[in-house]
């Protein structure tokens, strides 16, 4: 067993009493200020399940609001998302977005032209402005789902799914996630599908990102990478670090 591996099997171990810290975050987050409740936007992947997850632990069913916005999203993340709710006793609503989305990009597009990846992070803000409406109204904090993984290399899209409130899942990689999801009950078919942001068509992170999250993971948690892998990590989160920093004022 490498030491990788090793980490991995000791965090297993500590499963338990990491995810009582966890719920007793949010629960202090939310009823140590005296508001109301979260809101999680619910993707149909693995983060935002478990996030969803420690959510309803923490606060219970009728305190916390999954939110499933597609904006031509695949049918298969719609399936999944239902499975969650159902699997986690989560009240999932869905917002559609797919007729704000086509109006914001064809009134942008009347003064510059947009690519996949700009339109894919308006898609993103467009759910993070969403959420935000739910917590105004409900008195609600808006629950980030970003993990350490992608924190690292700036994965997320500024002032979209990386704006929130709080985050009981950000000092975790891809791979502890995962082990979390298990313990949680997290359907399977959340578990094994491939990581992807659903942006645009068949977009995956590890694809986009240029290595795997085993890299990324055993990068973080014990140093060790190849170096091609590392030169590239260490790229993104240089040219990432202004969306982990607050905002240059003077
Ligand atoms: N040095 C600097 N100081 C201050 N601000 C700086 C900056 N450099 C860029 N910026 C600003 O940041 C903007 C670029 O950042 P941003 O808008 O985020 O755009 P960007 O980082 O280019 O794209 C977001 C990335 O996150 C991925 N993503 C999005 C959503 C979810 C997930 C997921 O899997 O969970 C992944 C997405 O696929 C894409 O690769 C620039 O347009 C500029 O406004
Ligand atoms: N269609 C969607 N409906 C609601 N929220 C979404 C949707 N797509 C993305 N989000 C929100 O943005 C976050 C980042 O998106 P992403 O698609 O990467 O999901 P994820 O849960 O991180 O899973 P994974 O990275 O494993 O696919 C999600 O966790 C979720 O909170």
């Amino acid at each position: 067993m490498d030491k990788f591996e090793e980490y991995l099997l000791q965090y297993e171990e500590r499963l338990e009493e990491d995810i009582a810290k966890r719920v007793a975050f949010i629960r202090e987050q939310v009823d140590g200020q005296k508001l109301g409740g979260a809101v999680v936007g619910i993707s149909g992947g693995i983060d935002s399940a478990v996030t969803a997850a420690l959510c309803v632990r923490a606060l219970g069913k009728e305190r916390v609001i999954g939110v499933w916005m597609p904006a031509y999203s695949q049918a298969v993340h719609a399936e999944d998302s239902r499975k969650l709710a159902e699997a986690i006793d989560l009240n999932l609503v869905t917002v559609d977005l797919s007729k704000a989305y086509d109006a914001a990009v064809a009134e942008i597009s009347k003064v510059l032209e947009l690519d996949d990846k700009t339109k894919g992070n308006t898609k993103a803000r467009l759910r993070m402005t969403t959420l935000y409406a739910i917590a105004n109204q409900k008195g609600y904090l808006v629950i980030d789902t970003c993990n350490r993984s992608e924190v690292y290399v700036g994965y997320m899209t500024k002032g979209g799914d990386g704006l929130a409130d709080i985050n009981p899942v950000a000092s975790l990689t891809k791979h502890e996630v995962r082990i979390m999801a298990r313990q949680l009950g997290i359907p399977e078919s959340i578990l094994t599908k491939a990581p992807s942001a659903d942006l645009w068509a068949g977009q995956t992170d590890e694809q986009e990102m240029g290595f795997t999250y085993e890299d990324l993971d055993r990068f973080l948690l014990t140093g060790e990478a190849n170096p091609e892998a590392k030169e590239k990590i260490e790229y993104l989160h240089r040219i990432s670090e202004h969306k982990r920093r607050a905002m240059p004022e003077i």
